[in-house]
């Protein structure tokens, strides 16, 4: 669906490129994690997507299209953008913010008032109580939500999102990674994510992407870069709890065996391992009751402790 290939860019006076020869596809209804330390060069690998930056070489494919050949407003319909601090038109209301790209394409009054609603209902925004207001009587959290609504409004194919949910209090944005990472599941929608934060790395992405100094060093399932870091570079990156992240990115399903384990602390089937083992930690118990989808079933702490086993360190 989107295919950098060989992009550089170095921008006017800068000692290095940006981004230097990268190489990446993101398949259809994929999301795409790019993430490493500052400057390493995301932001600036997204916005070749968008044509906000032109590479100096290589080629960026949309859908097997050359972008640099599309004009770049047209290019813009066609991708949903959602930044930190969203950028919503402040004298506008939450409605005329989501009908920005619709009213573009000049769709009739009554299809853009149906759309604006069931964009906030798809955010889980109440339209009636939320379509008029404007972006100052709206939390951080929920000015993000309007943010991908306003993304999402003329079903772009295509979101690009760079640090979504930066500015937004650290309670708030694991519920919106949560929400908003199972929305655009649901709609297929084909997303680059650029963040600083690991963990919403591992909870969205279904590749993360780790960039440093404009280059690519991994590029792997979230349970891939915890558990086989290519290198010390990578291992540093995702840290010393490395084994814990992993485990908030598996689920007791994944472990769980079909055997009732009756009296034993119960867990949720779709609850991370992180809190399957938090909770045998606080309950001294070495297993776990899961209601399965099919049955009863049990998670022990051996189970999880064999997967932790497998977090491999970096070769040196
Ligand atoms: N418009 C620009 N003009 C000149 N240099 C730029 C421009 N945009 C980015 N850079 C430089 O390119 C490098 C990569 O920047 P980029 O914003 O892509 O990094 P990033 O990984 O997204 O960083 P951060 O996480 O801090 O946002 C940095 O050294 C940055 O200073």
């Amino acid at each position: 669906m989107i295919r950098l290939e060989g992009v550089s860019k170095r921008f006017p006076g800068a000692a290095r490129p940006a981004v230097e020869a990268v190489d990446l596809v993101i398949a259809e209804g994929e999301t795409c994690a790019l993430i490493g330390p500052s400057g390493c060069g995301k932001s600036t690998t997204l916005r070749m997507v968008n044509r906000l930056v032109e590479p100096d070489t290589g080629t960026v494919r949309l859908a097997g299209e050359d972008v640099a050949g599309v004009d770049p407003i047209r290019l813009r319909r066609r991708i949903g953008y959602v930044l930190q601090g969203v950028g919503l038109f402040p004298h506008r209301t939450v409605a005329r913010n989501i009908a920005t790209v619709p009213e573009l394409l000049g769709w009739p009054k009554a299809r853009i008032a149906a759309r604006v609603d069931a964009m906030l209902d798809l955010v889980g925004l109440d339209p009636a109580e939320y379509r008029g207001r404007r972006p100052d009587a709206l939390s951080g959290g929920q000015r993000q939500r309007v943010g991908v609504a306003r993304a999402l409004a003329a079903d772009p194919p295509v979101l690009l999102m760079d640090e979504p949910f930066g500015a937004v209090d650290p309670v708030a944005r694991g519920r919106l990674q949560v929400e908003i990472g199972a929305i655009l599941k649901r709609l297929r929608k084909t997303v680059i994510l650029v963040t600083h934060d690991l963990d919403e790395a591992v909870r969205m992405g279904d590749r993360i992407v780790l960039m440093r100094a404009g280059r690519i060093v991994q590029a792997d399932t979230p349970d891939g870069l915890l558990a086989r870091p290519a290198d010390a570079f990578v291992a540093e990156f995702t840290g010393p709890d490395r084994a814990l992240r992993r485990l908030a990115g598996l689920t007791v399903g994944a472990l769980a065996v079909p055997e009732p384990a009756q009296g034993a602390p119960e867990i949720a089937w779709d609850a991370s391992l992180r809190d399957a083992l938090a909770l045998l930690l606080a309950t001294g118990s070495e297993r776990l009751a899961v209601a399965g989808p099919a049955g009863p079933m049990s998670l022990s702490l051996a189970a999880i402790r064999q997967v932790s086993a497998t977090d491999g360190t970096a070769p040196a």
